[in-house]
């Protein structure tokens, strides 16, 4: 019996934290980063059937580019390669996320693809050749096949248990520059070999939400000196952020150029992202739950 089109979401990935413990030999970041992830997304469809094509479609489809450089594609053909009989077809992706913009919408997508391909060809959710295709496809790629709250470590290999933490209204805003993941790591400087010492922070369960904002704001985003070094629109975007009165803790995400505002309700959420909107127009500003 042929499977009709399936459909996942591949929601925006946020770092609420995100420190860097040092640089392995072979050039990649030690990792100490609390993940969460977004209500908003792209969203990716397959419809099972011979061949492996993908159609990009929605506001930010030129940029994520279509073809065997999209990690759709690329994803695919990392499982393919370990399993290859594996059932495919035609995906289609709704591409909604500003690309290169550290909330991992490339990775999302590709786990997303991972995750359609496993429902596809009745793969155990924790196949071996699924996780080991993330892990080729790009550091973020394993936190997002599940993509539930935890800590990640490594270079984005080691995930902790998820997390029950409080769902925290949130405002994201991209200035619509890149910032090349790549090079803001270089710019950080750290020599291949470098640790750094440092506690690796915990969450308890059963935090508030206040209690929760409190131990964010003691924790940082170690990139965030290097990107705005690339990019440096986004020390103006945290310090907007930051500015609106009802912000409880501005952020970059990930390697920028994406900042996050979390703030106490929806309602001073949304407030605040109408200003934001207001101040700049030409940014994208999307309110959400993270977490
Ligand atoms: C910064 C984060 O967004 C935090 O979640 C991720 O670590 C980045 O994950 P990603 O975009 O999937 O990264 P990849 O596509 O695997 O790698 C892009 C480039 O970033 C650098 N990179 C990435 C991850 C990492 N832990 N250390 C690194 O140094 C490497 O130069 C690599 O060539
Ligand atoms: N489906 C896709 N969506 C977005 N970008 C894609 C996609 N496929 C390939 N790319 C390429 O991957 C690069 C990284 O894009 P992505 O949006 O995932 O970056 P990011 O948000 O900085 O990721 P991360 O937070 O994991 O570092 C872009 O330069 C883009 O050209």
């Amino acid at each position: 019996m042929s499977l009709g089109p399936l459909t996942e979401r591949a929601p925006a990935k946020v770092n609420l934290t995100l420190h860097v413990l040092g640089r392995r030999a072979d050039g990649y970041h030690l990792l100490d980063s609390l993940v969460a992830f977004a209500a908003r997304g792209d969203t990716l469809t397959l419809e099972p059937g011979p061949g492996l094509s993908l159609r990009v479609t929605g506001p930010t489809a030129k940029a994520a580019g279509e073809g065997t450089d999209n990690l759709v594609i690329r994803a695919a053909q990392a499982l393919l390669a370990r399993l290859p009989g594996l059932d495919t077809g035609r995906f289609h992706l709704l591409k909604r996320l500003p690309v290169a913009a550290g909330i991992g919408g490339g990775s999302s997508d590709a786990a997303a693809a991972l995750r359609l391909l496993a429902r596809a060809n009745r793969l155990a959710p924790d196949d071996p050749h699924v996780a080991a295709a993330a892990r080729e496809v790009g550091a973020d790629v394993p936190v997002c096949l599940e993509a539930r709250t935890r800590l990640m470590g490594g270079a984005g290999e080691t995930l902790f248990p998820p997390l029950a933490l409080p769902r925290l209204p949130t405002v994201l805003v991209n200035p619509r520059v890149p910032a090349p993941t790549a090079a803001v790591f270089r710019a950080l400087g750290l020599q291949p070999g470098a640790t750094i010492a440092a506690a690796r922070q915990a969450f308890a369960e059963g935090l508030t939400r206040r209690d929760l904002i409190a131990v964010l704001r003691e924790a940082r985003n170690d990139l965030e000196a290097p990107a705005i070094a690339v990019a440096p629109v986004v020390r103006e975007a945290i310090d907007l952020i930051g500015a609106q009165p009802t912000c409880r803790l501005a952020r970059m995400s990930g390697s920028g150029a994406t900042v996050f505002g979390l703030f106490d309700s929806c309602r001073a959420a949304a407030a605040a992202a109408r200003a934001l909107r207001a101040a700049r127009p030409g940014w994208w500003v999307a309110t959400t739950m993270v977490g």
